[in-house]
This record gives C-alpha cells, structure tokens and sequence, in this order.
C-alpha cells in the first residue's frame, strides 16, 4: 500500500481538546478558536458534543458555540451525540454531521455511557437512524484500540467487531481511537489489519493522544497502511475525562508539518493553525503542546 498523496485533517480541539477542561472556556472562547481554525482551512473541525451537562460540563454550551460561529461553505463542524437526547438538540442546534462513540473495551464503555458495548450499539441504532433520515452525516468512533485505562490490552479482533458493527449501522467513517495513547506503530498497524478485513480503508480515520509520544509514529505507520484520515487537536488540547492520566490528541501543527513535509496535501495554513492554536493557549494560559508551534513562534 502506498502513502496517501493527500490526507483529511479532522479537528478535534473544541470538542476533544477543550471537554477535559477543568475551568469554564466561555463560548465566545470556543468561537473564536473555531473561527480561526475554519481561517486556517481545516476541512473538518468537531465543534461541541451534546451529552449530559453533569457527565462534561465543559461542553453543556454546544448549541451556542454552533449558532455563533461563521460556518464556511464546505467545512464541517460535527458535534457529538451519544443518544436520541443528544441527537435531537444537536439537530434542533442545525448541526450538518453528528457522531456516535462506542469503545471496543467493555469496562471503558460503561465508565464513559453508563453501558455495555451491546447497550450502545442497540442506542446508536435509531440515532443513526434518524440522523440519516434527516439528511445528517454519522460518524462513528471506537475508543481504547490499542488499550483501555481499566483492561490493559485490547485484540485487535474486538475493534473490528465494533467498527464493522457501526459501519453496518450506517456510519460513513469510522475513527479508530487510541484513547489512553498506549499504542505503538506495529500494534497499530496489525489493528488496521484487522479492521481492513471487514471493511475498507477509506472508511477509517486514525485517532492518537500524545501520552507516550507515540502518536506521530503511530500516524505513519497508519499512513502506510492507506489511512487518509487523521483527528488531531491544535495545540495538542485534550485528553479524555474518563481516561485518566490520558494526554492530549496529537498536536494538529505536529501533524501538518510532517505531512507537508512528506509531500502529503492537506489543505491546511500552518501559519494560520499556529496562530488559532497560540490563541487558545493565550486564554487557557498554558503552554503549546505542539513542537512545532513552539520551534516557529
Ligand atoms: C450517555 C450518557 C448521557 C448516559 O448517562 P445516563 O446517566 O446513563 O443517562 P440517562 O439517559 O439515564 O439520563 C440521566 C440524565 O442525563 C440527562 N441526559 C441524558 N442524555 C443527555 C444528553 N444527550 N444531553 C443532555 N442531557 C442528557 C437526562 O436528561 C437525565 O437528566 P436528569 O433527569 O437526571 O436531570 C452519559 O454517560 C454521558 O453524557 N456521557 C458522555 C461522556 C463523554 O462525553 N465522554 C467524552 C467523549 S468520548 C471521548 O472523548 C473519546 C473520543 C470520542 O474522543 C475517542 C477517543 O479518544 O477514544
């Protein structure tokens, strides 16, 4: 398999990389990331998440970061739904994409939705359902397939299991979720393997946290096995609230520069993505997770 020549970056930080916050990011915060990540020409940003305000309070303002930002024609800004609750209020917020998540580990699954695989899976289902009735895109995540926070290691049997069950569902792409960041590149490569057994490649999008360091590897050697979709989050934000010790995703700029430097297209401004991501670290008042943002600020 040959290396993609072009590559979608799917944006996670308003979602992925803000929902662990411990203090209160304002909704005007949110929109101006969003916008400066839609300046940065980011095809795909995921820009809030409609579940229970007492499970993340951080994203409970999802609806008015949606009716605040300017949408560009041609970007998607997908939201979470983690069931008809969810869906129904992102649908009434106008959101064009949604996304459902489910984990490949069990014990994850009820610390994260308070249910079994099996109970997700049967939850998802009318949520896909109506989702595409209304003309509305499903994303489908699987979390911990290259270990769990609570179960160590994950077969790479169970995350096809999960994936080819939520392709079959009707998910359009699947994002392959290395939760904890415990992966490294030859496991990840063999998770592919078995996932690409069932169903095909350009269904999959590759999702890392940084914890290990791993992420940029990993991310090559899911390249090399055709993957042309990777999640990353600006400034490397994030980390998961019901995976502790869990670093952020993979800083987006760490991401770009490499691919860019790989002759990989991407479509992204790395001047304009430095600059949304030293925004957001000027109002958490944090340093920049991205390498790269630091090596050229
Ligand atoms: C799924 C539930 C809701 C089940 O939670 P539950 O407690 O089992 O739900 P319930 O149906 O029994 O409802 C309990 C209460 O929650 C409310 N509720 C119920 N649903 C909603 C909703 N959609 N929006 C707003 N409120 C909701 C509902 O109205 C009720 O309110 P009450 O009567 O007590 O006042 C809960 O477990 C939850 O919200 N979990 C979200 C956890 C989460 O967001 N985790 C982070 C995202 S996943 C992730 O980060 C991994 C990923 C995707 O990035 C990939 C990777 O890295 O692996």
């Amino acid at each position: 398999m040959t290396i993609p020549p072009a590559v979608k970056i799917v944006e996670v930080g308003p979602r992925d990389g803000l929902q662990n916050e411990a203090s209160p990011v304002s909704v005007q915060t949110k929109i101006g990331l969003i916008d400066r990540l839609t300046a940065a020409g980011l095809p795909v940003i995921e820009s809030g998440s409609f579940v229970s305000p007492k499970w993340v309070p951080q994203m409970a303002a999802s609806a008015e970061v949606l009716a605040g930002i300017g949408q560009k024609p041609g970007v998607v800004y997908p939201v979470l739904t983690p069931n008809m609750q969810g869906l129904e209020a992102a649908l009434a917020a106008g959101a064009l994409e949604v996304a459902v998540f489910g984990a490949a580990s069990e014990s994850f699954s009820q610390k994260n939705i308070n249910c079994s695989i099996d109970e997700s899976l049967d939850r998802f289902a009318p949520v896909i359902t109506r989702a595409r009735d209304q003309g509305v895109k499903v994303r489908g995540y699987v979390s911990c397939v290259l270990g769990c926070p609570y179960e160590g290691d994950i077969t790479p049997a169970a995350v096809a299991g999960v994936a080819r069950k939520l392709a079959a569902m009707g998910c359009y792409e699947i994002s392959l979720g290395d939760t904890v960041g415990v992966g490294t590149p030859l496991k990840a490569q063999a998770m592919i393997d078995a996932v690409t057994a069932h169903l095909p490649v350009t269904m999959l999008a590759a999702h890392f946290h940084d914890t290990y360091g791993q992420a940029l590897a990993n991310i090559l050697a899911v390249l090399e096995r055709g993957v042309a979709v990777v999640d990353s989050s600006v400034a490397g934000l994030g980390g998961c609230p019901y995976a502790k010790g869990a670093a952020g995703n993979v800083a987006s700029e760490d991401v770009v520069y490499m691919l860019h430097g790989m002759g990989i297209h991407t479509g992204v401004d790395l001047g304009k993505l430095i600059e949304a991501g030293t925004f957001i670290c000027d109002r958490l008042g944090r340093p920049n997770g991205s390498k790269v943002a630091r090596a050229l600020n």
